[in-house]
């Protein structure tokens, strides 16, 4: 498995906890987010993201930033891409099985180290459901507006 990640200044220090756990796991990284605490727009860094999970380079995308808002909205403008934003374990693992997200949005001022790590756990060991999630994300994609 790969996880590419990207972060803006607010996740450096999640961004650097969340590579030591799934380099502990044996998960190789792609990070495409500052590694410093200087100022970074987060759209540099999600972008990179989602184009590595699009393109087949990255199983799965972990983005951060403040809110989380910013990073998801912005993979969110790629076709081949579903960020859910988490804030509790529940909501990540729904993501997962009715939303088959392909990408972890976390709010780093929001939620402590801690918090983060979980939901990385959870949402590497949880699988989509299909069926009736299946029917409704195929209605997600559109050209249209
Ligand atoms: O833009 C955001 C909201 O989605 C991100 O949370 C940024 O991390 C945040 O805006 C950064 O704010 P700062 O005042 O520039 O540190």
């Amino acid at each position: 498995m790969v996880i590419a990640i990207g972060n803006d200044h607010a996740g450096t220090e999640y961004k650097f906890e969340i590579i030591k756990l799934l380099e502990h796991k044996g998960i190789k990284v792609l990070n495409f987010g500052t590694d410093s605490n200087g100022s970074m727009d987060y759209a540099d860094a999600v972008h990179p993201v989602a184009n590595a999970v699009e393109n087949g380079e990255a199983t799965y995308g972990i983005v951060i930033c403040g809110s989380g808002n910013g990073a998801q909205m912005t993979a969110n403008k790629h076709q081949g891409i579903r960020a859910g934003l988490v804030w509790n374990n529940e909501i990540v693992q729904l993501i997962r099985q009715h939303n088959n997200a392909n990408v972890l949005a976390i709010p780093a001022r929001f939620v402590s180290v801690q918090q983060a790590l979980g939901f990385v756990e959870i949402f590497l060991n949880t699988e989509f459901e299909g069926g009736r999630h299946q029917n409704r994300i195929d209605k997600i994609p559109t050209t249209c507006c």
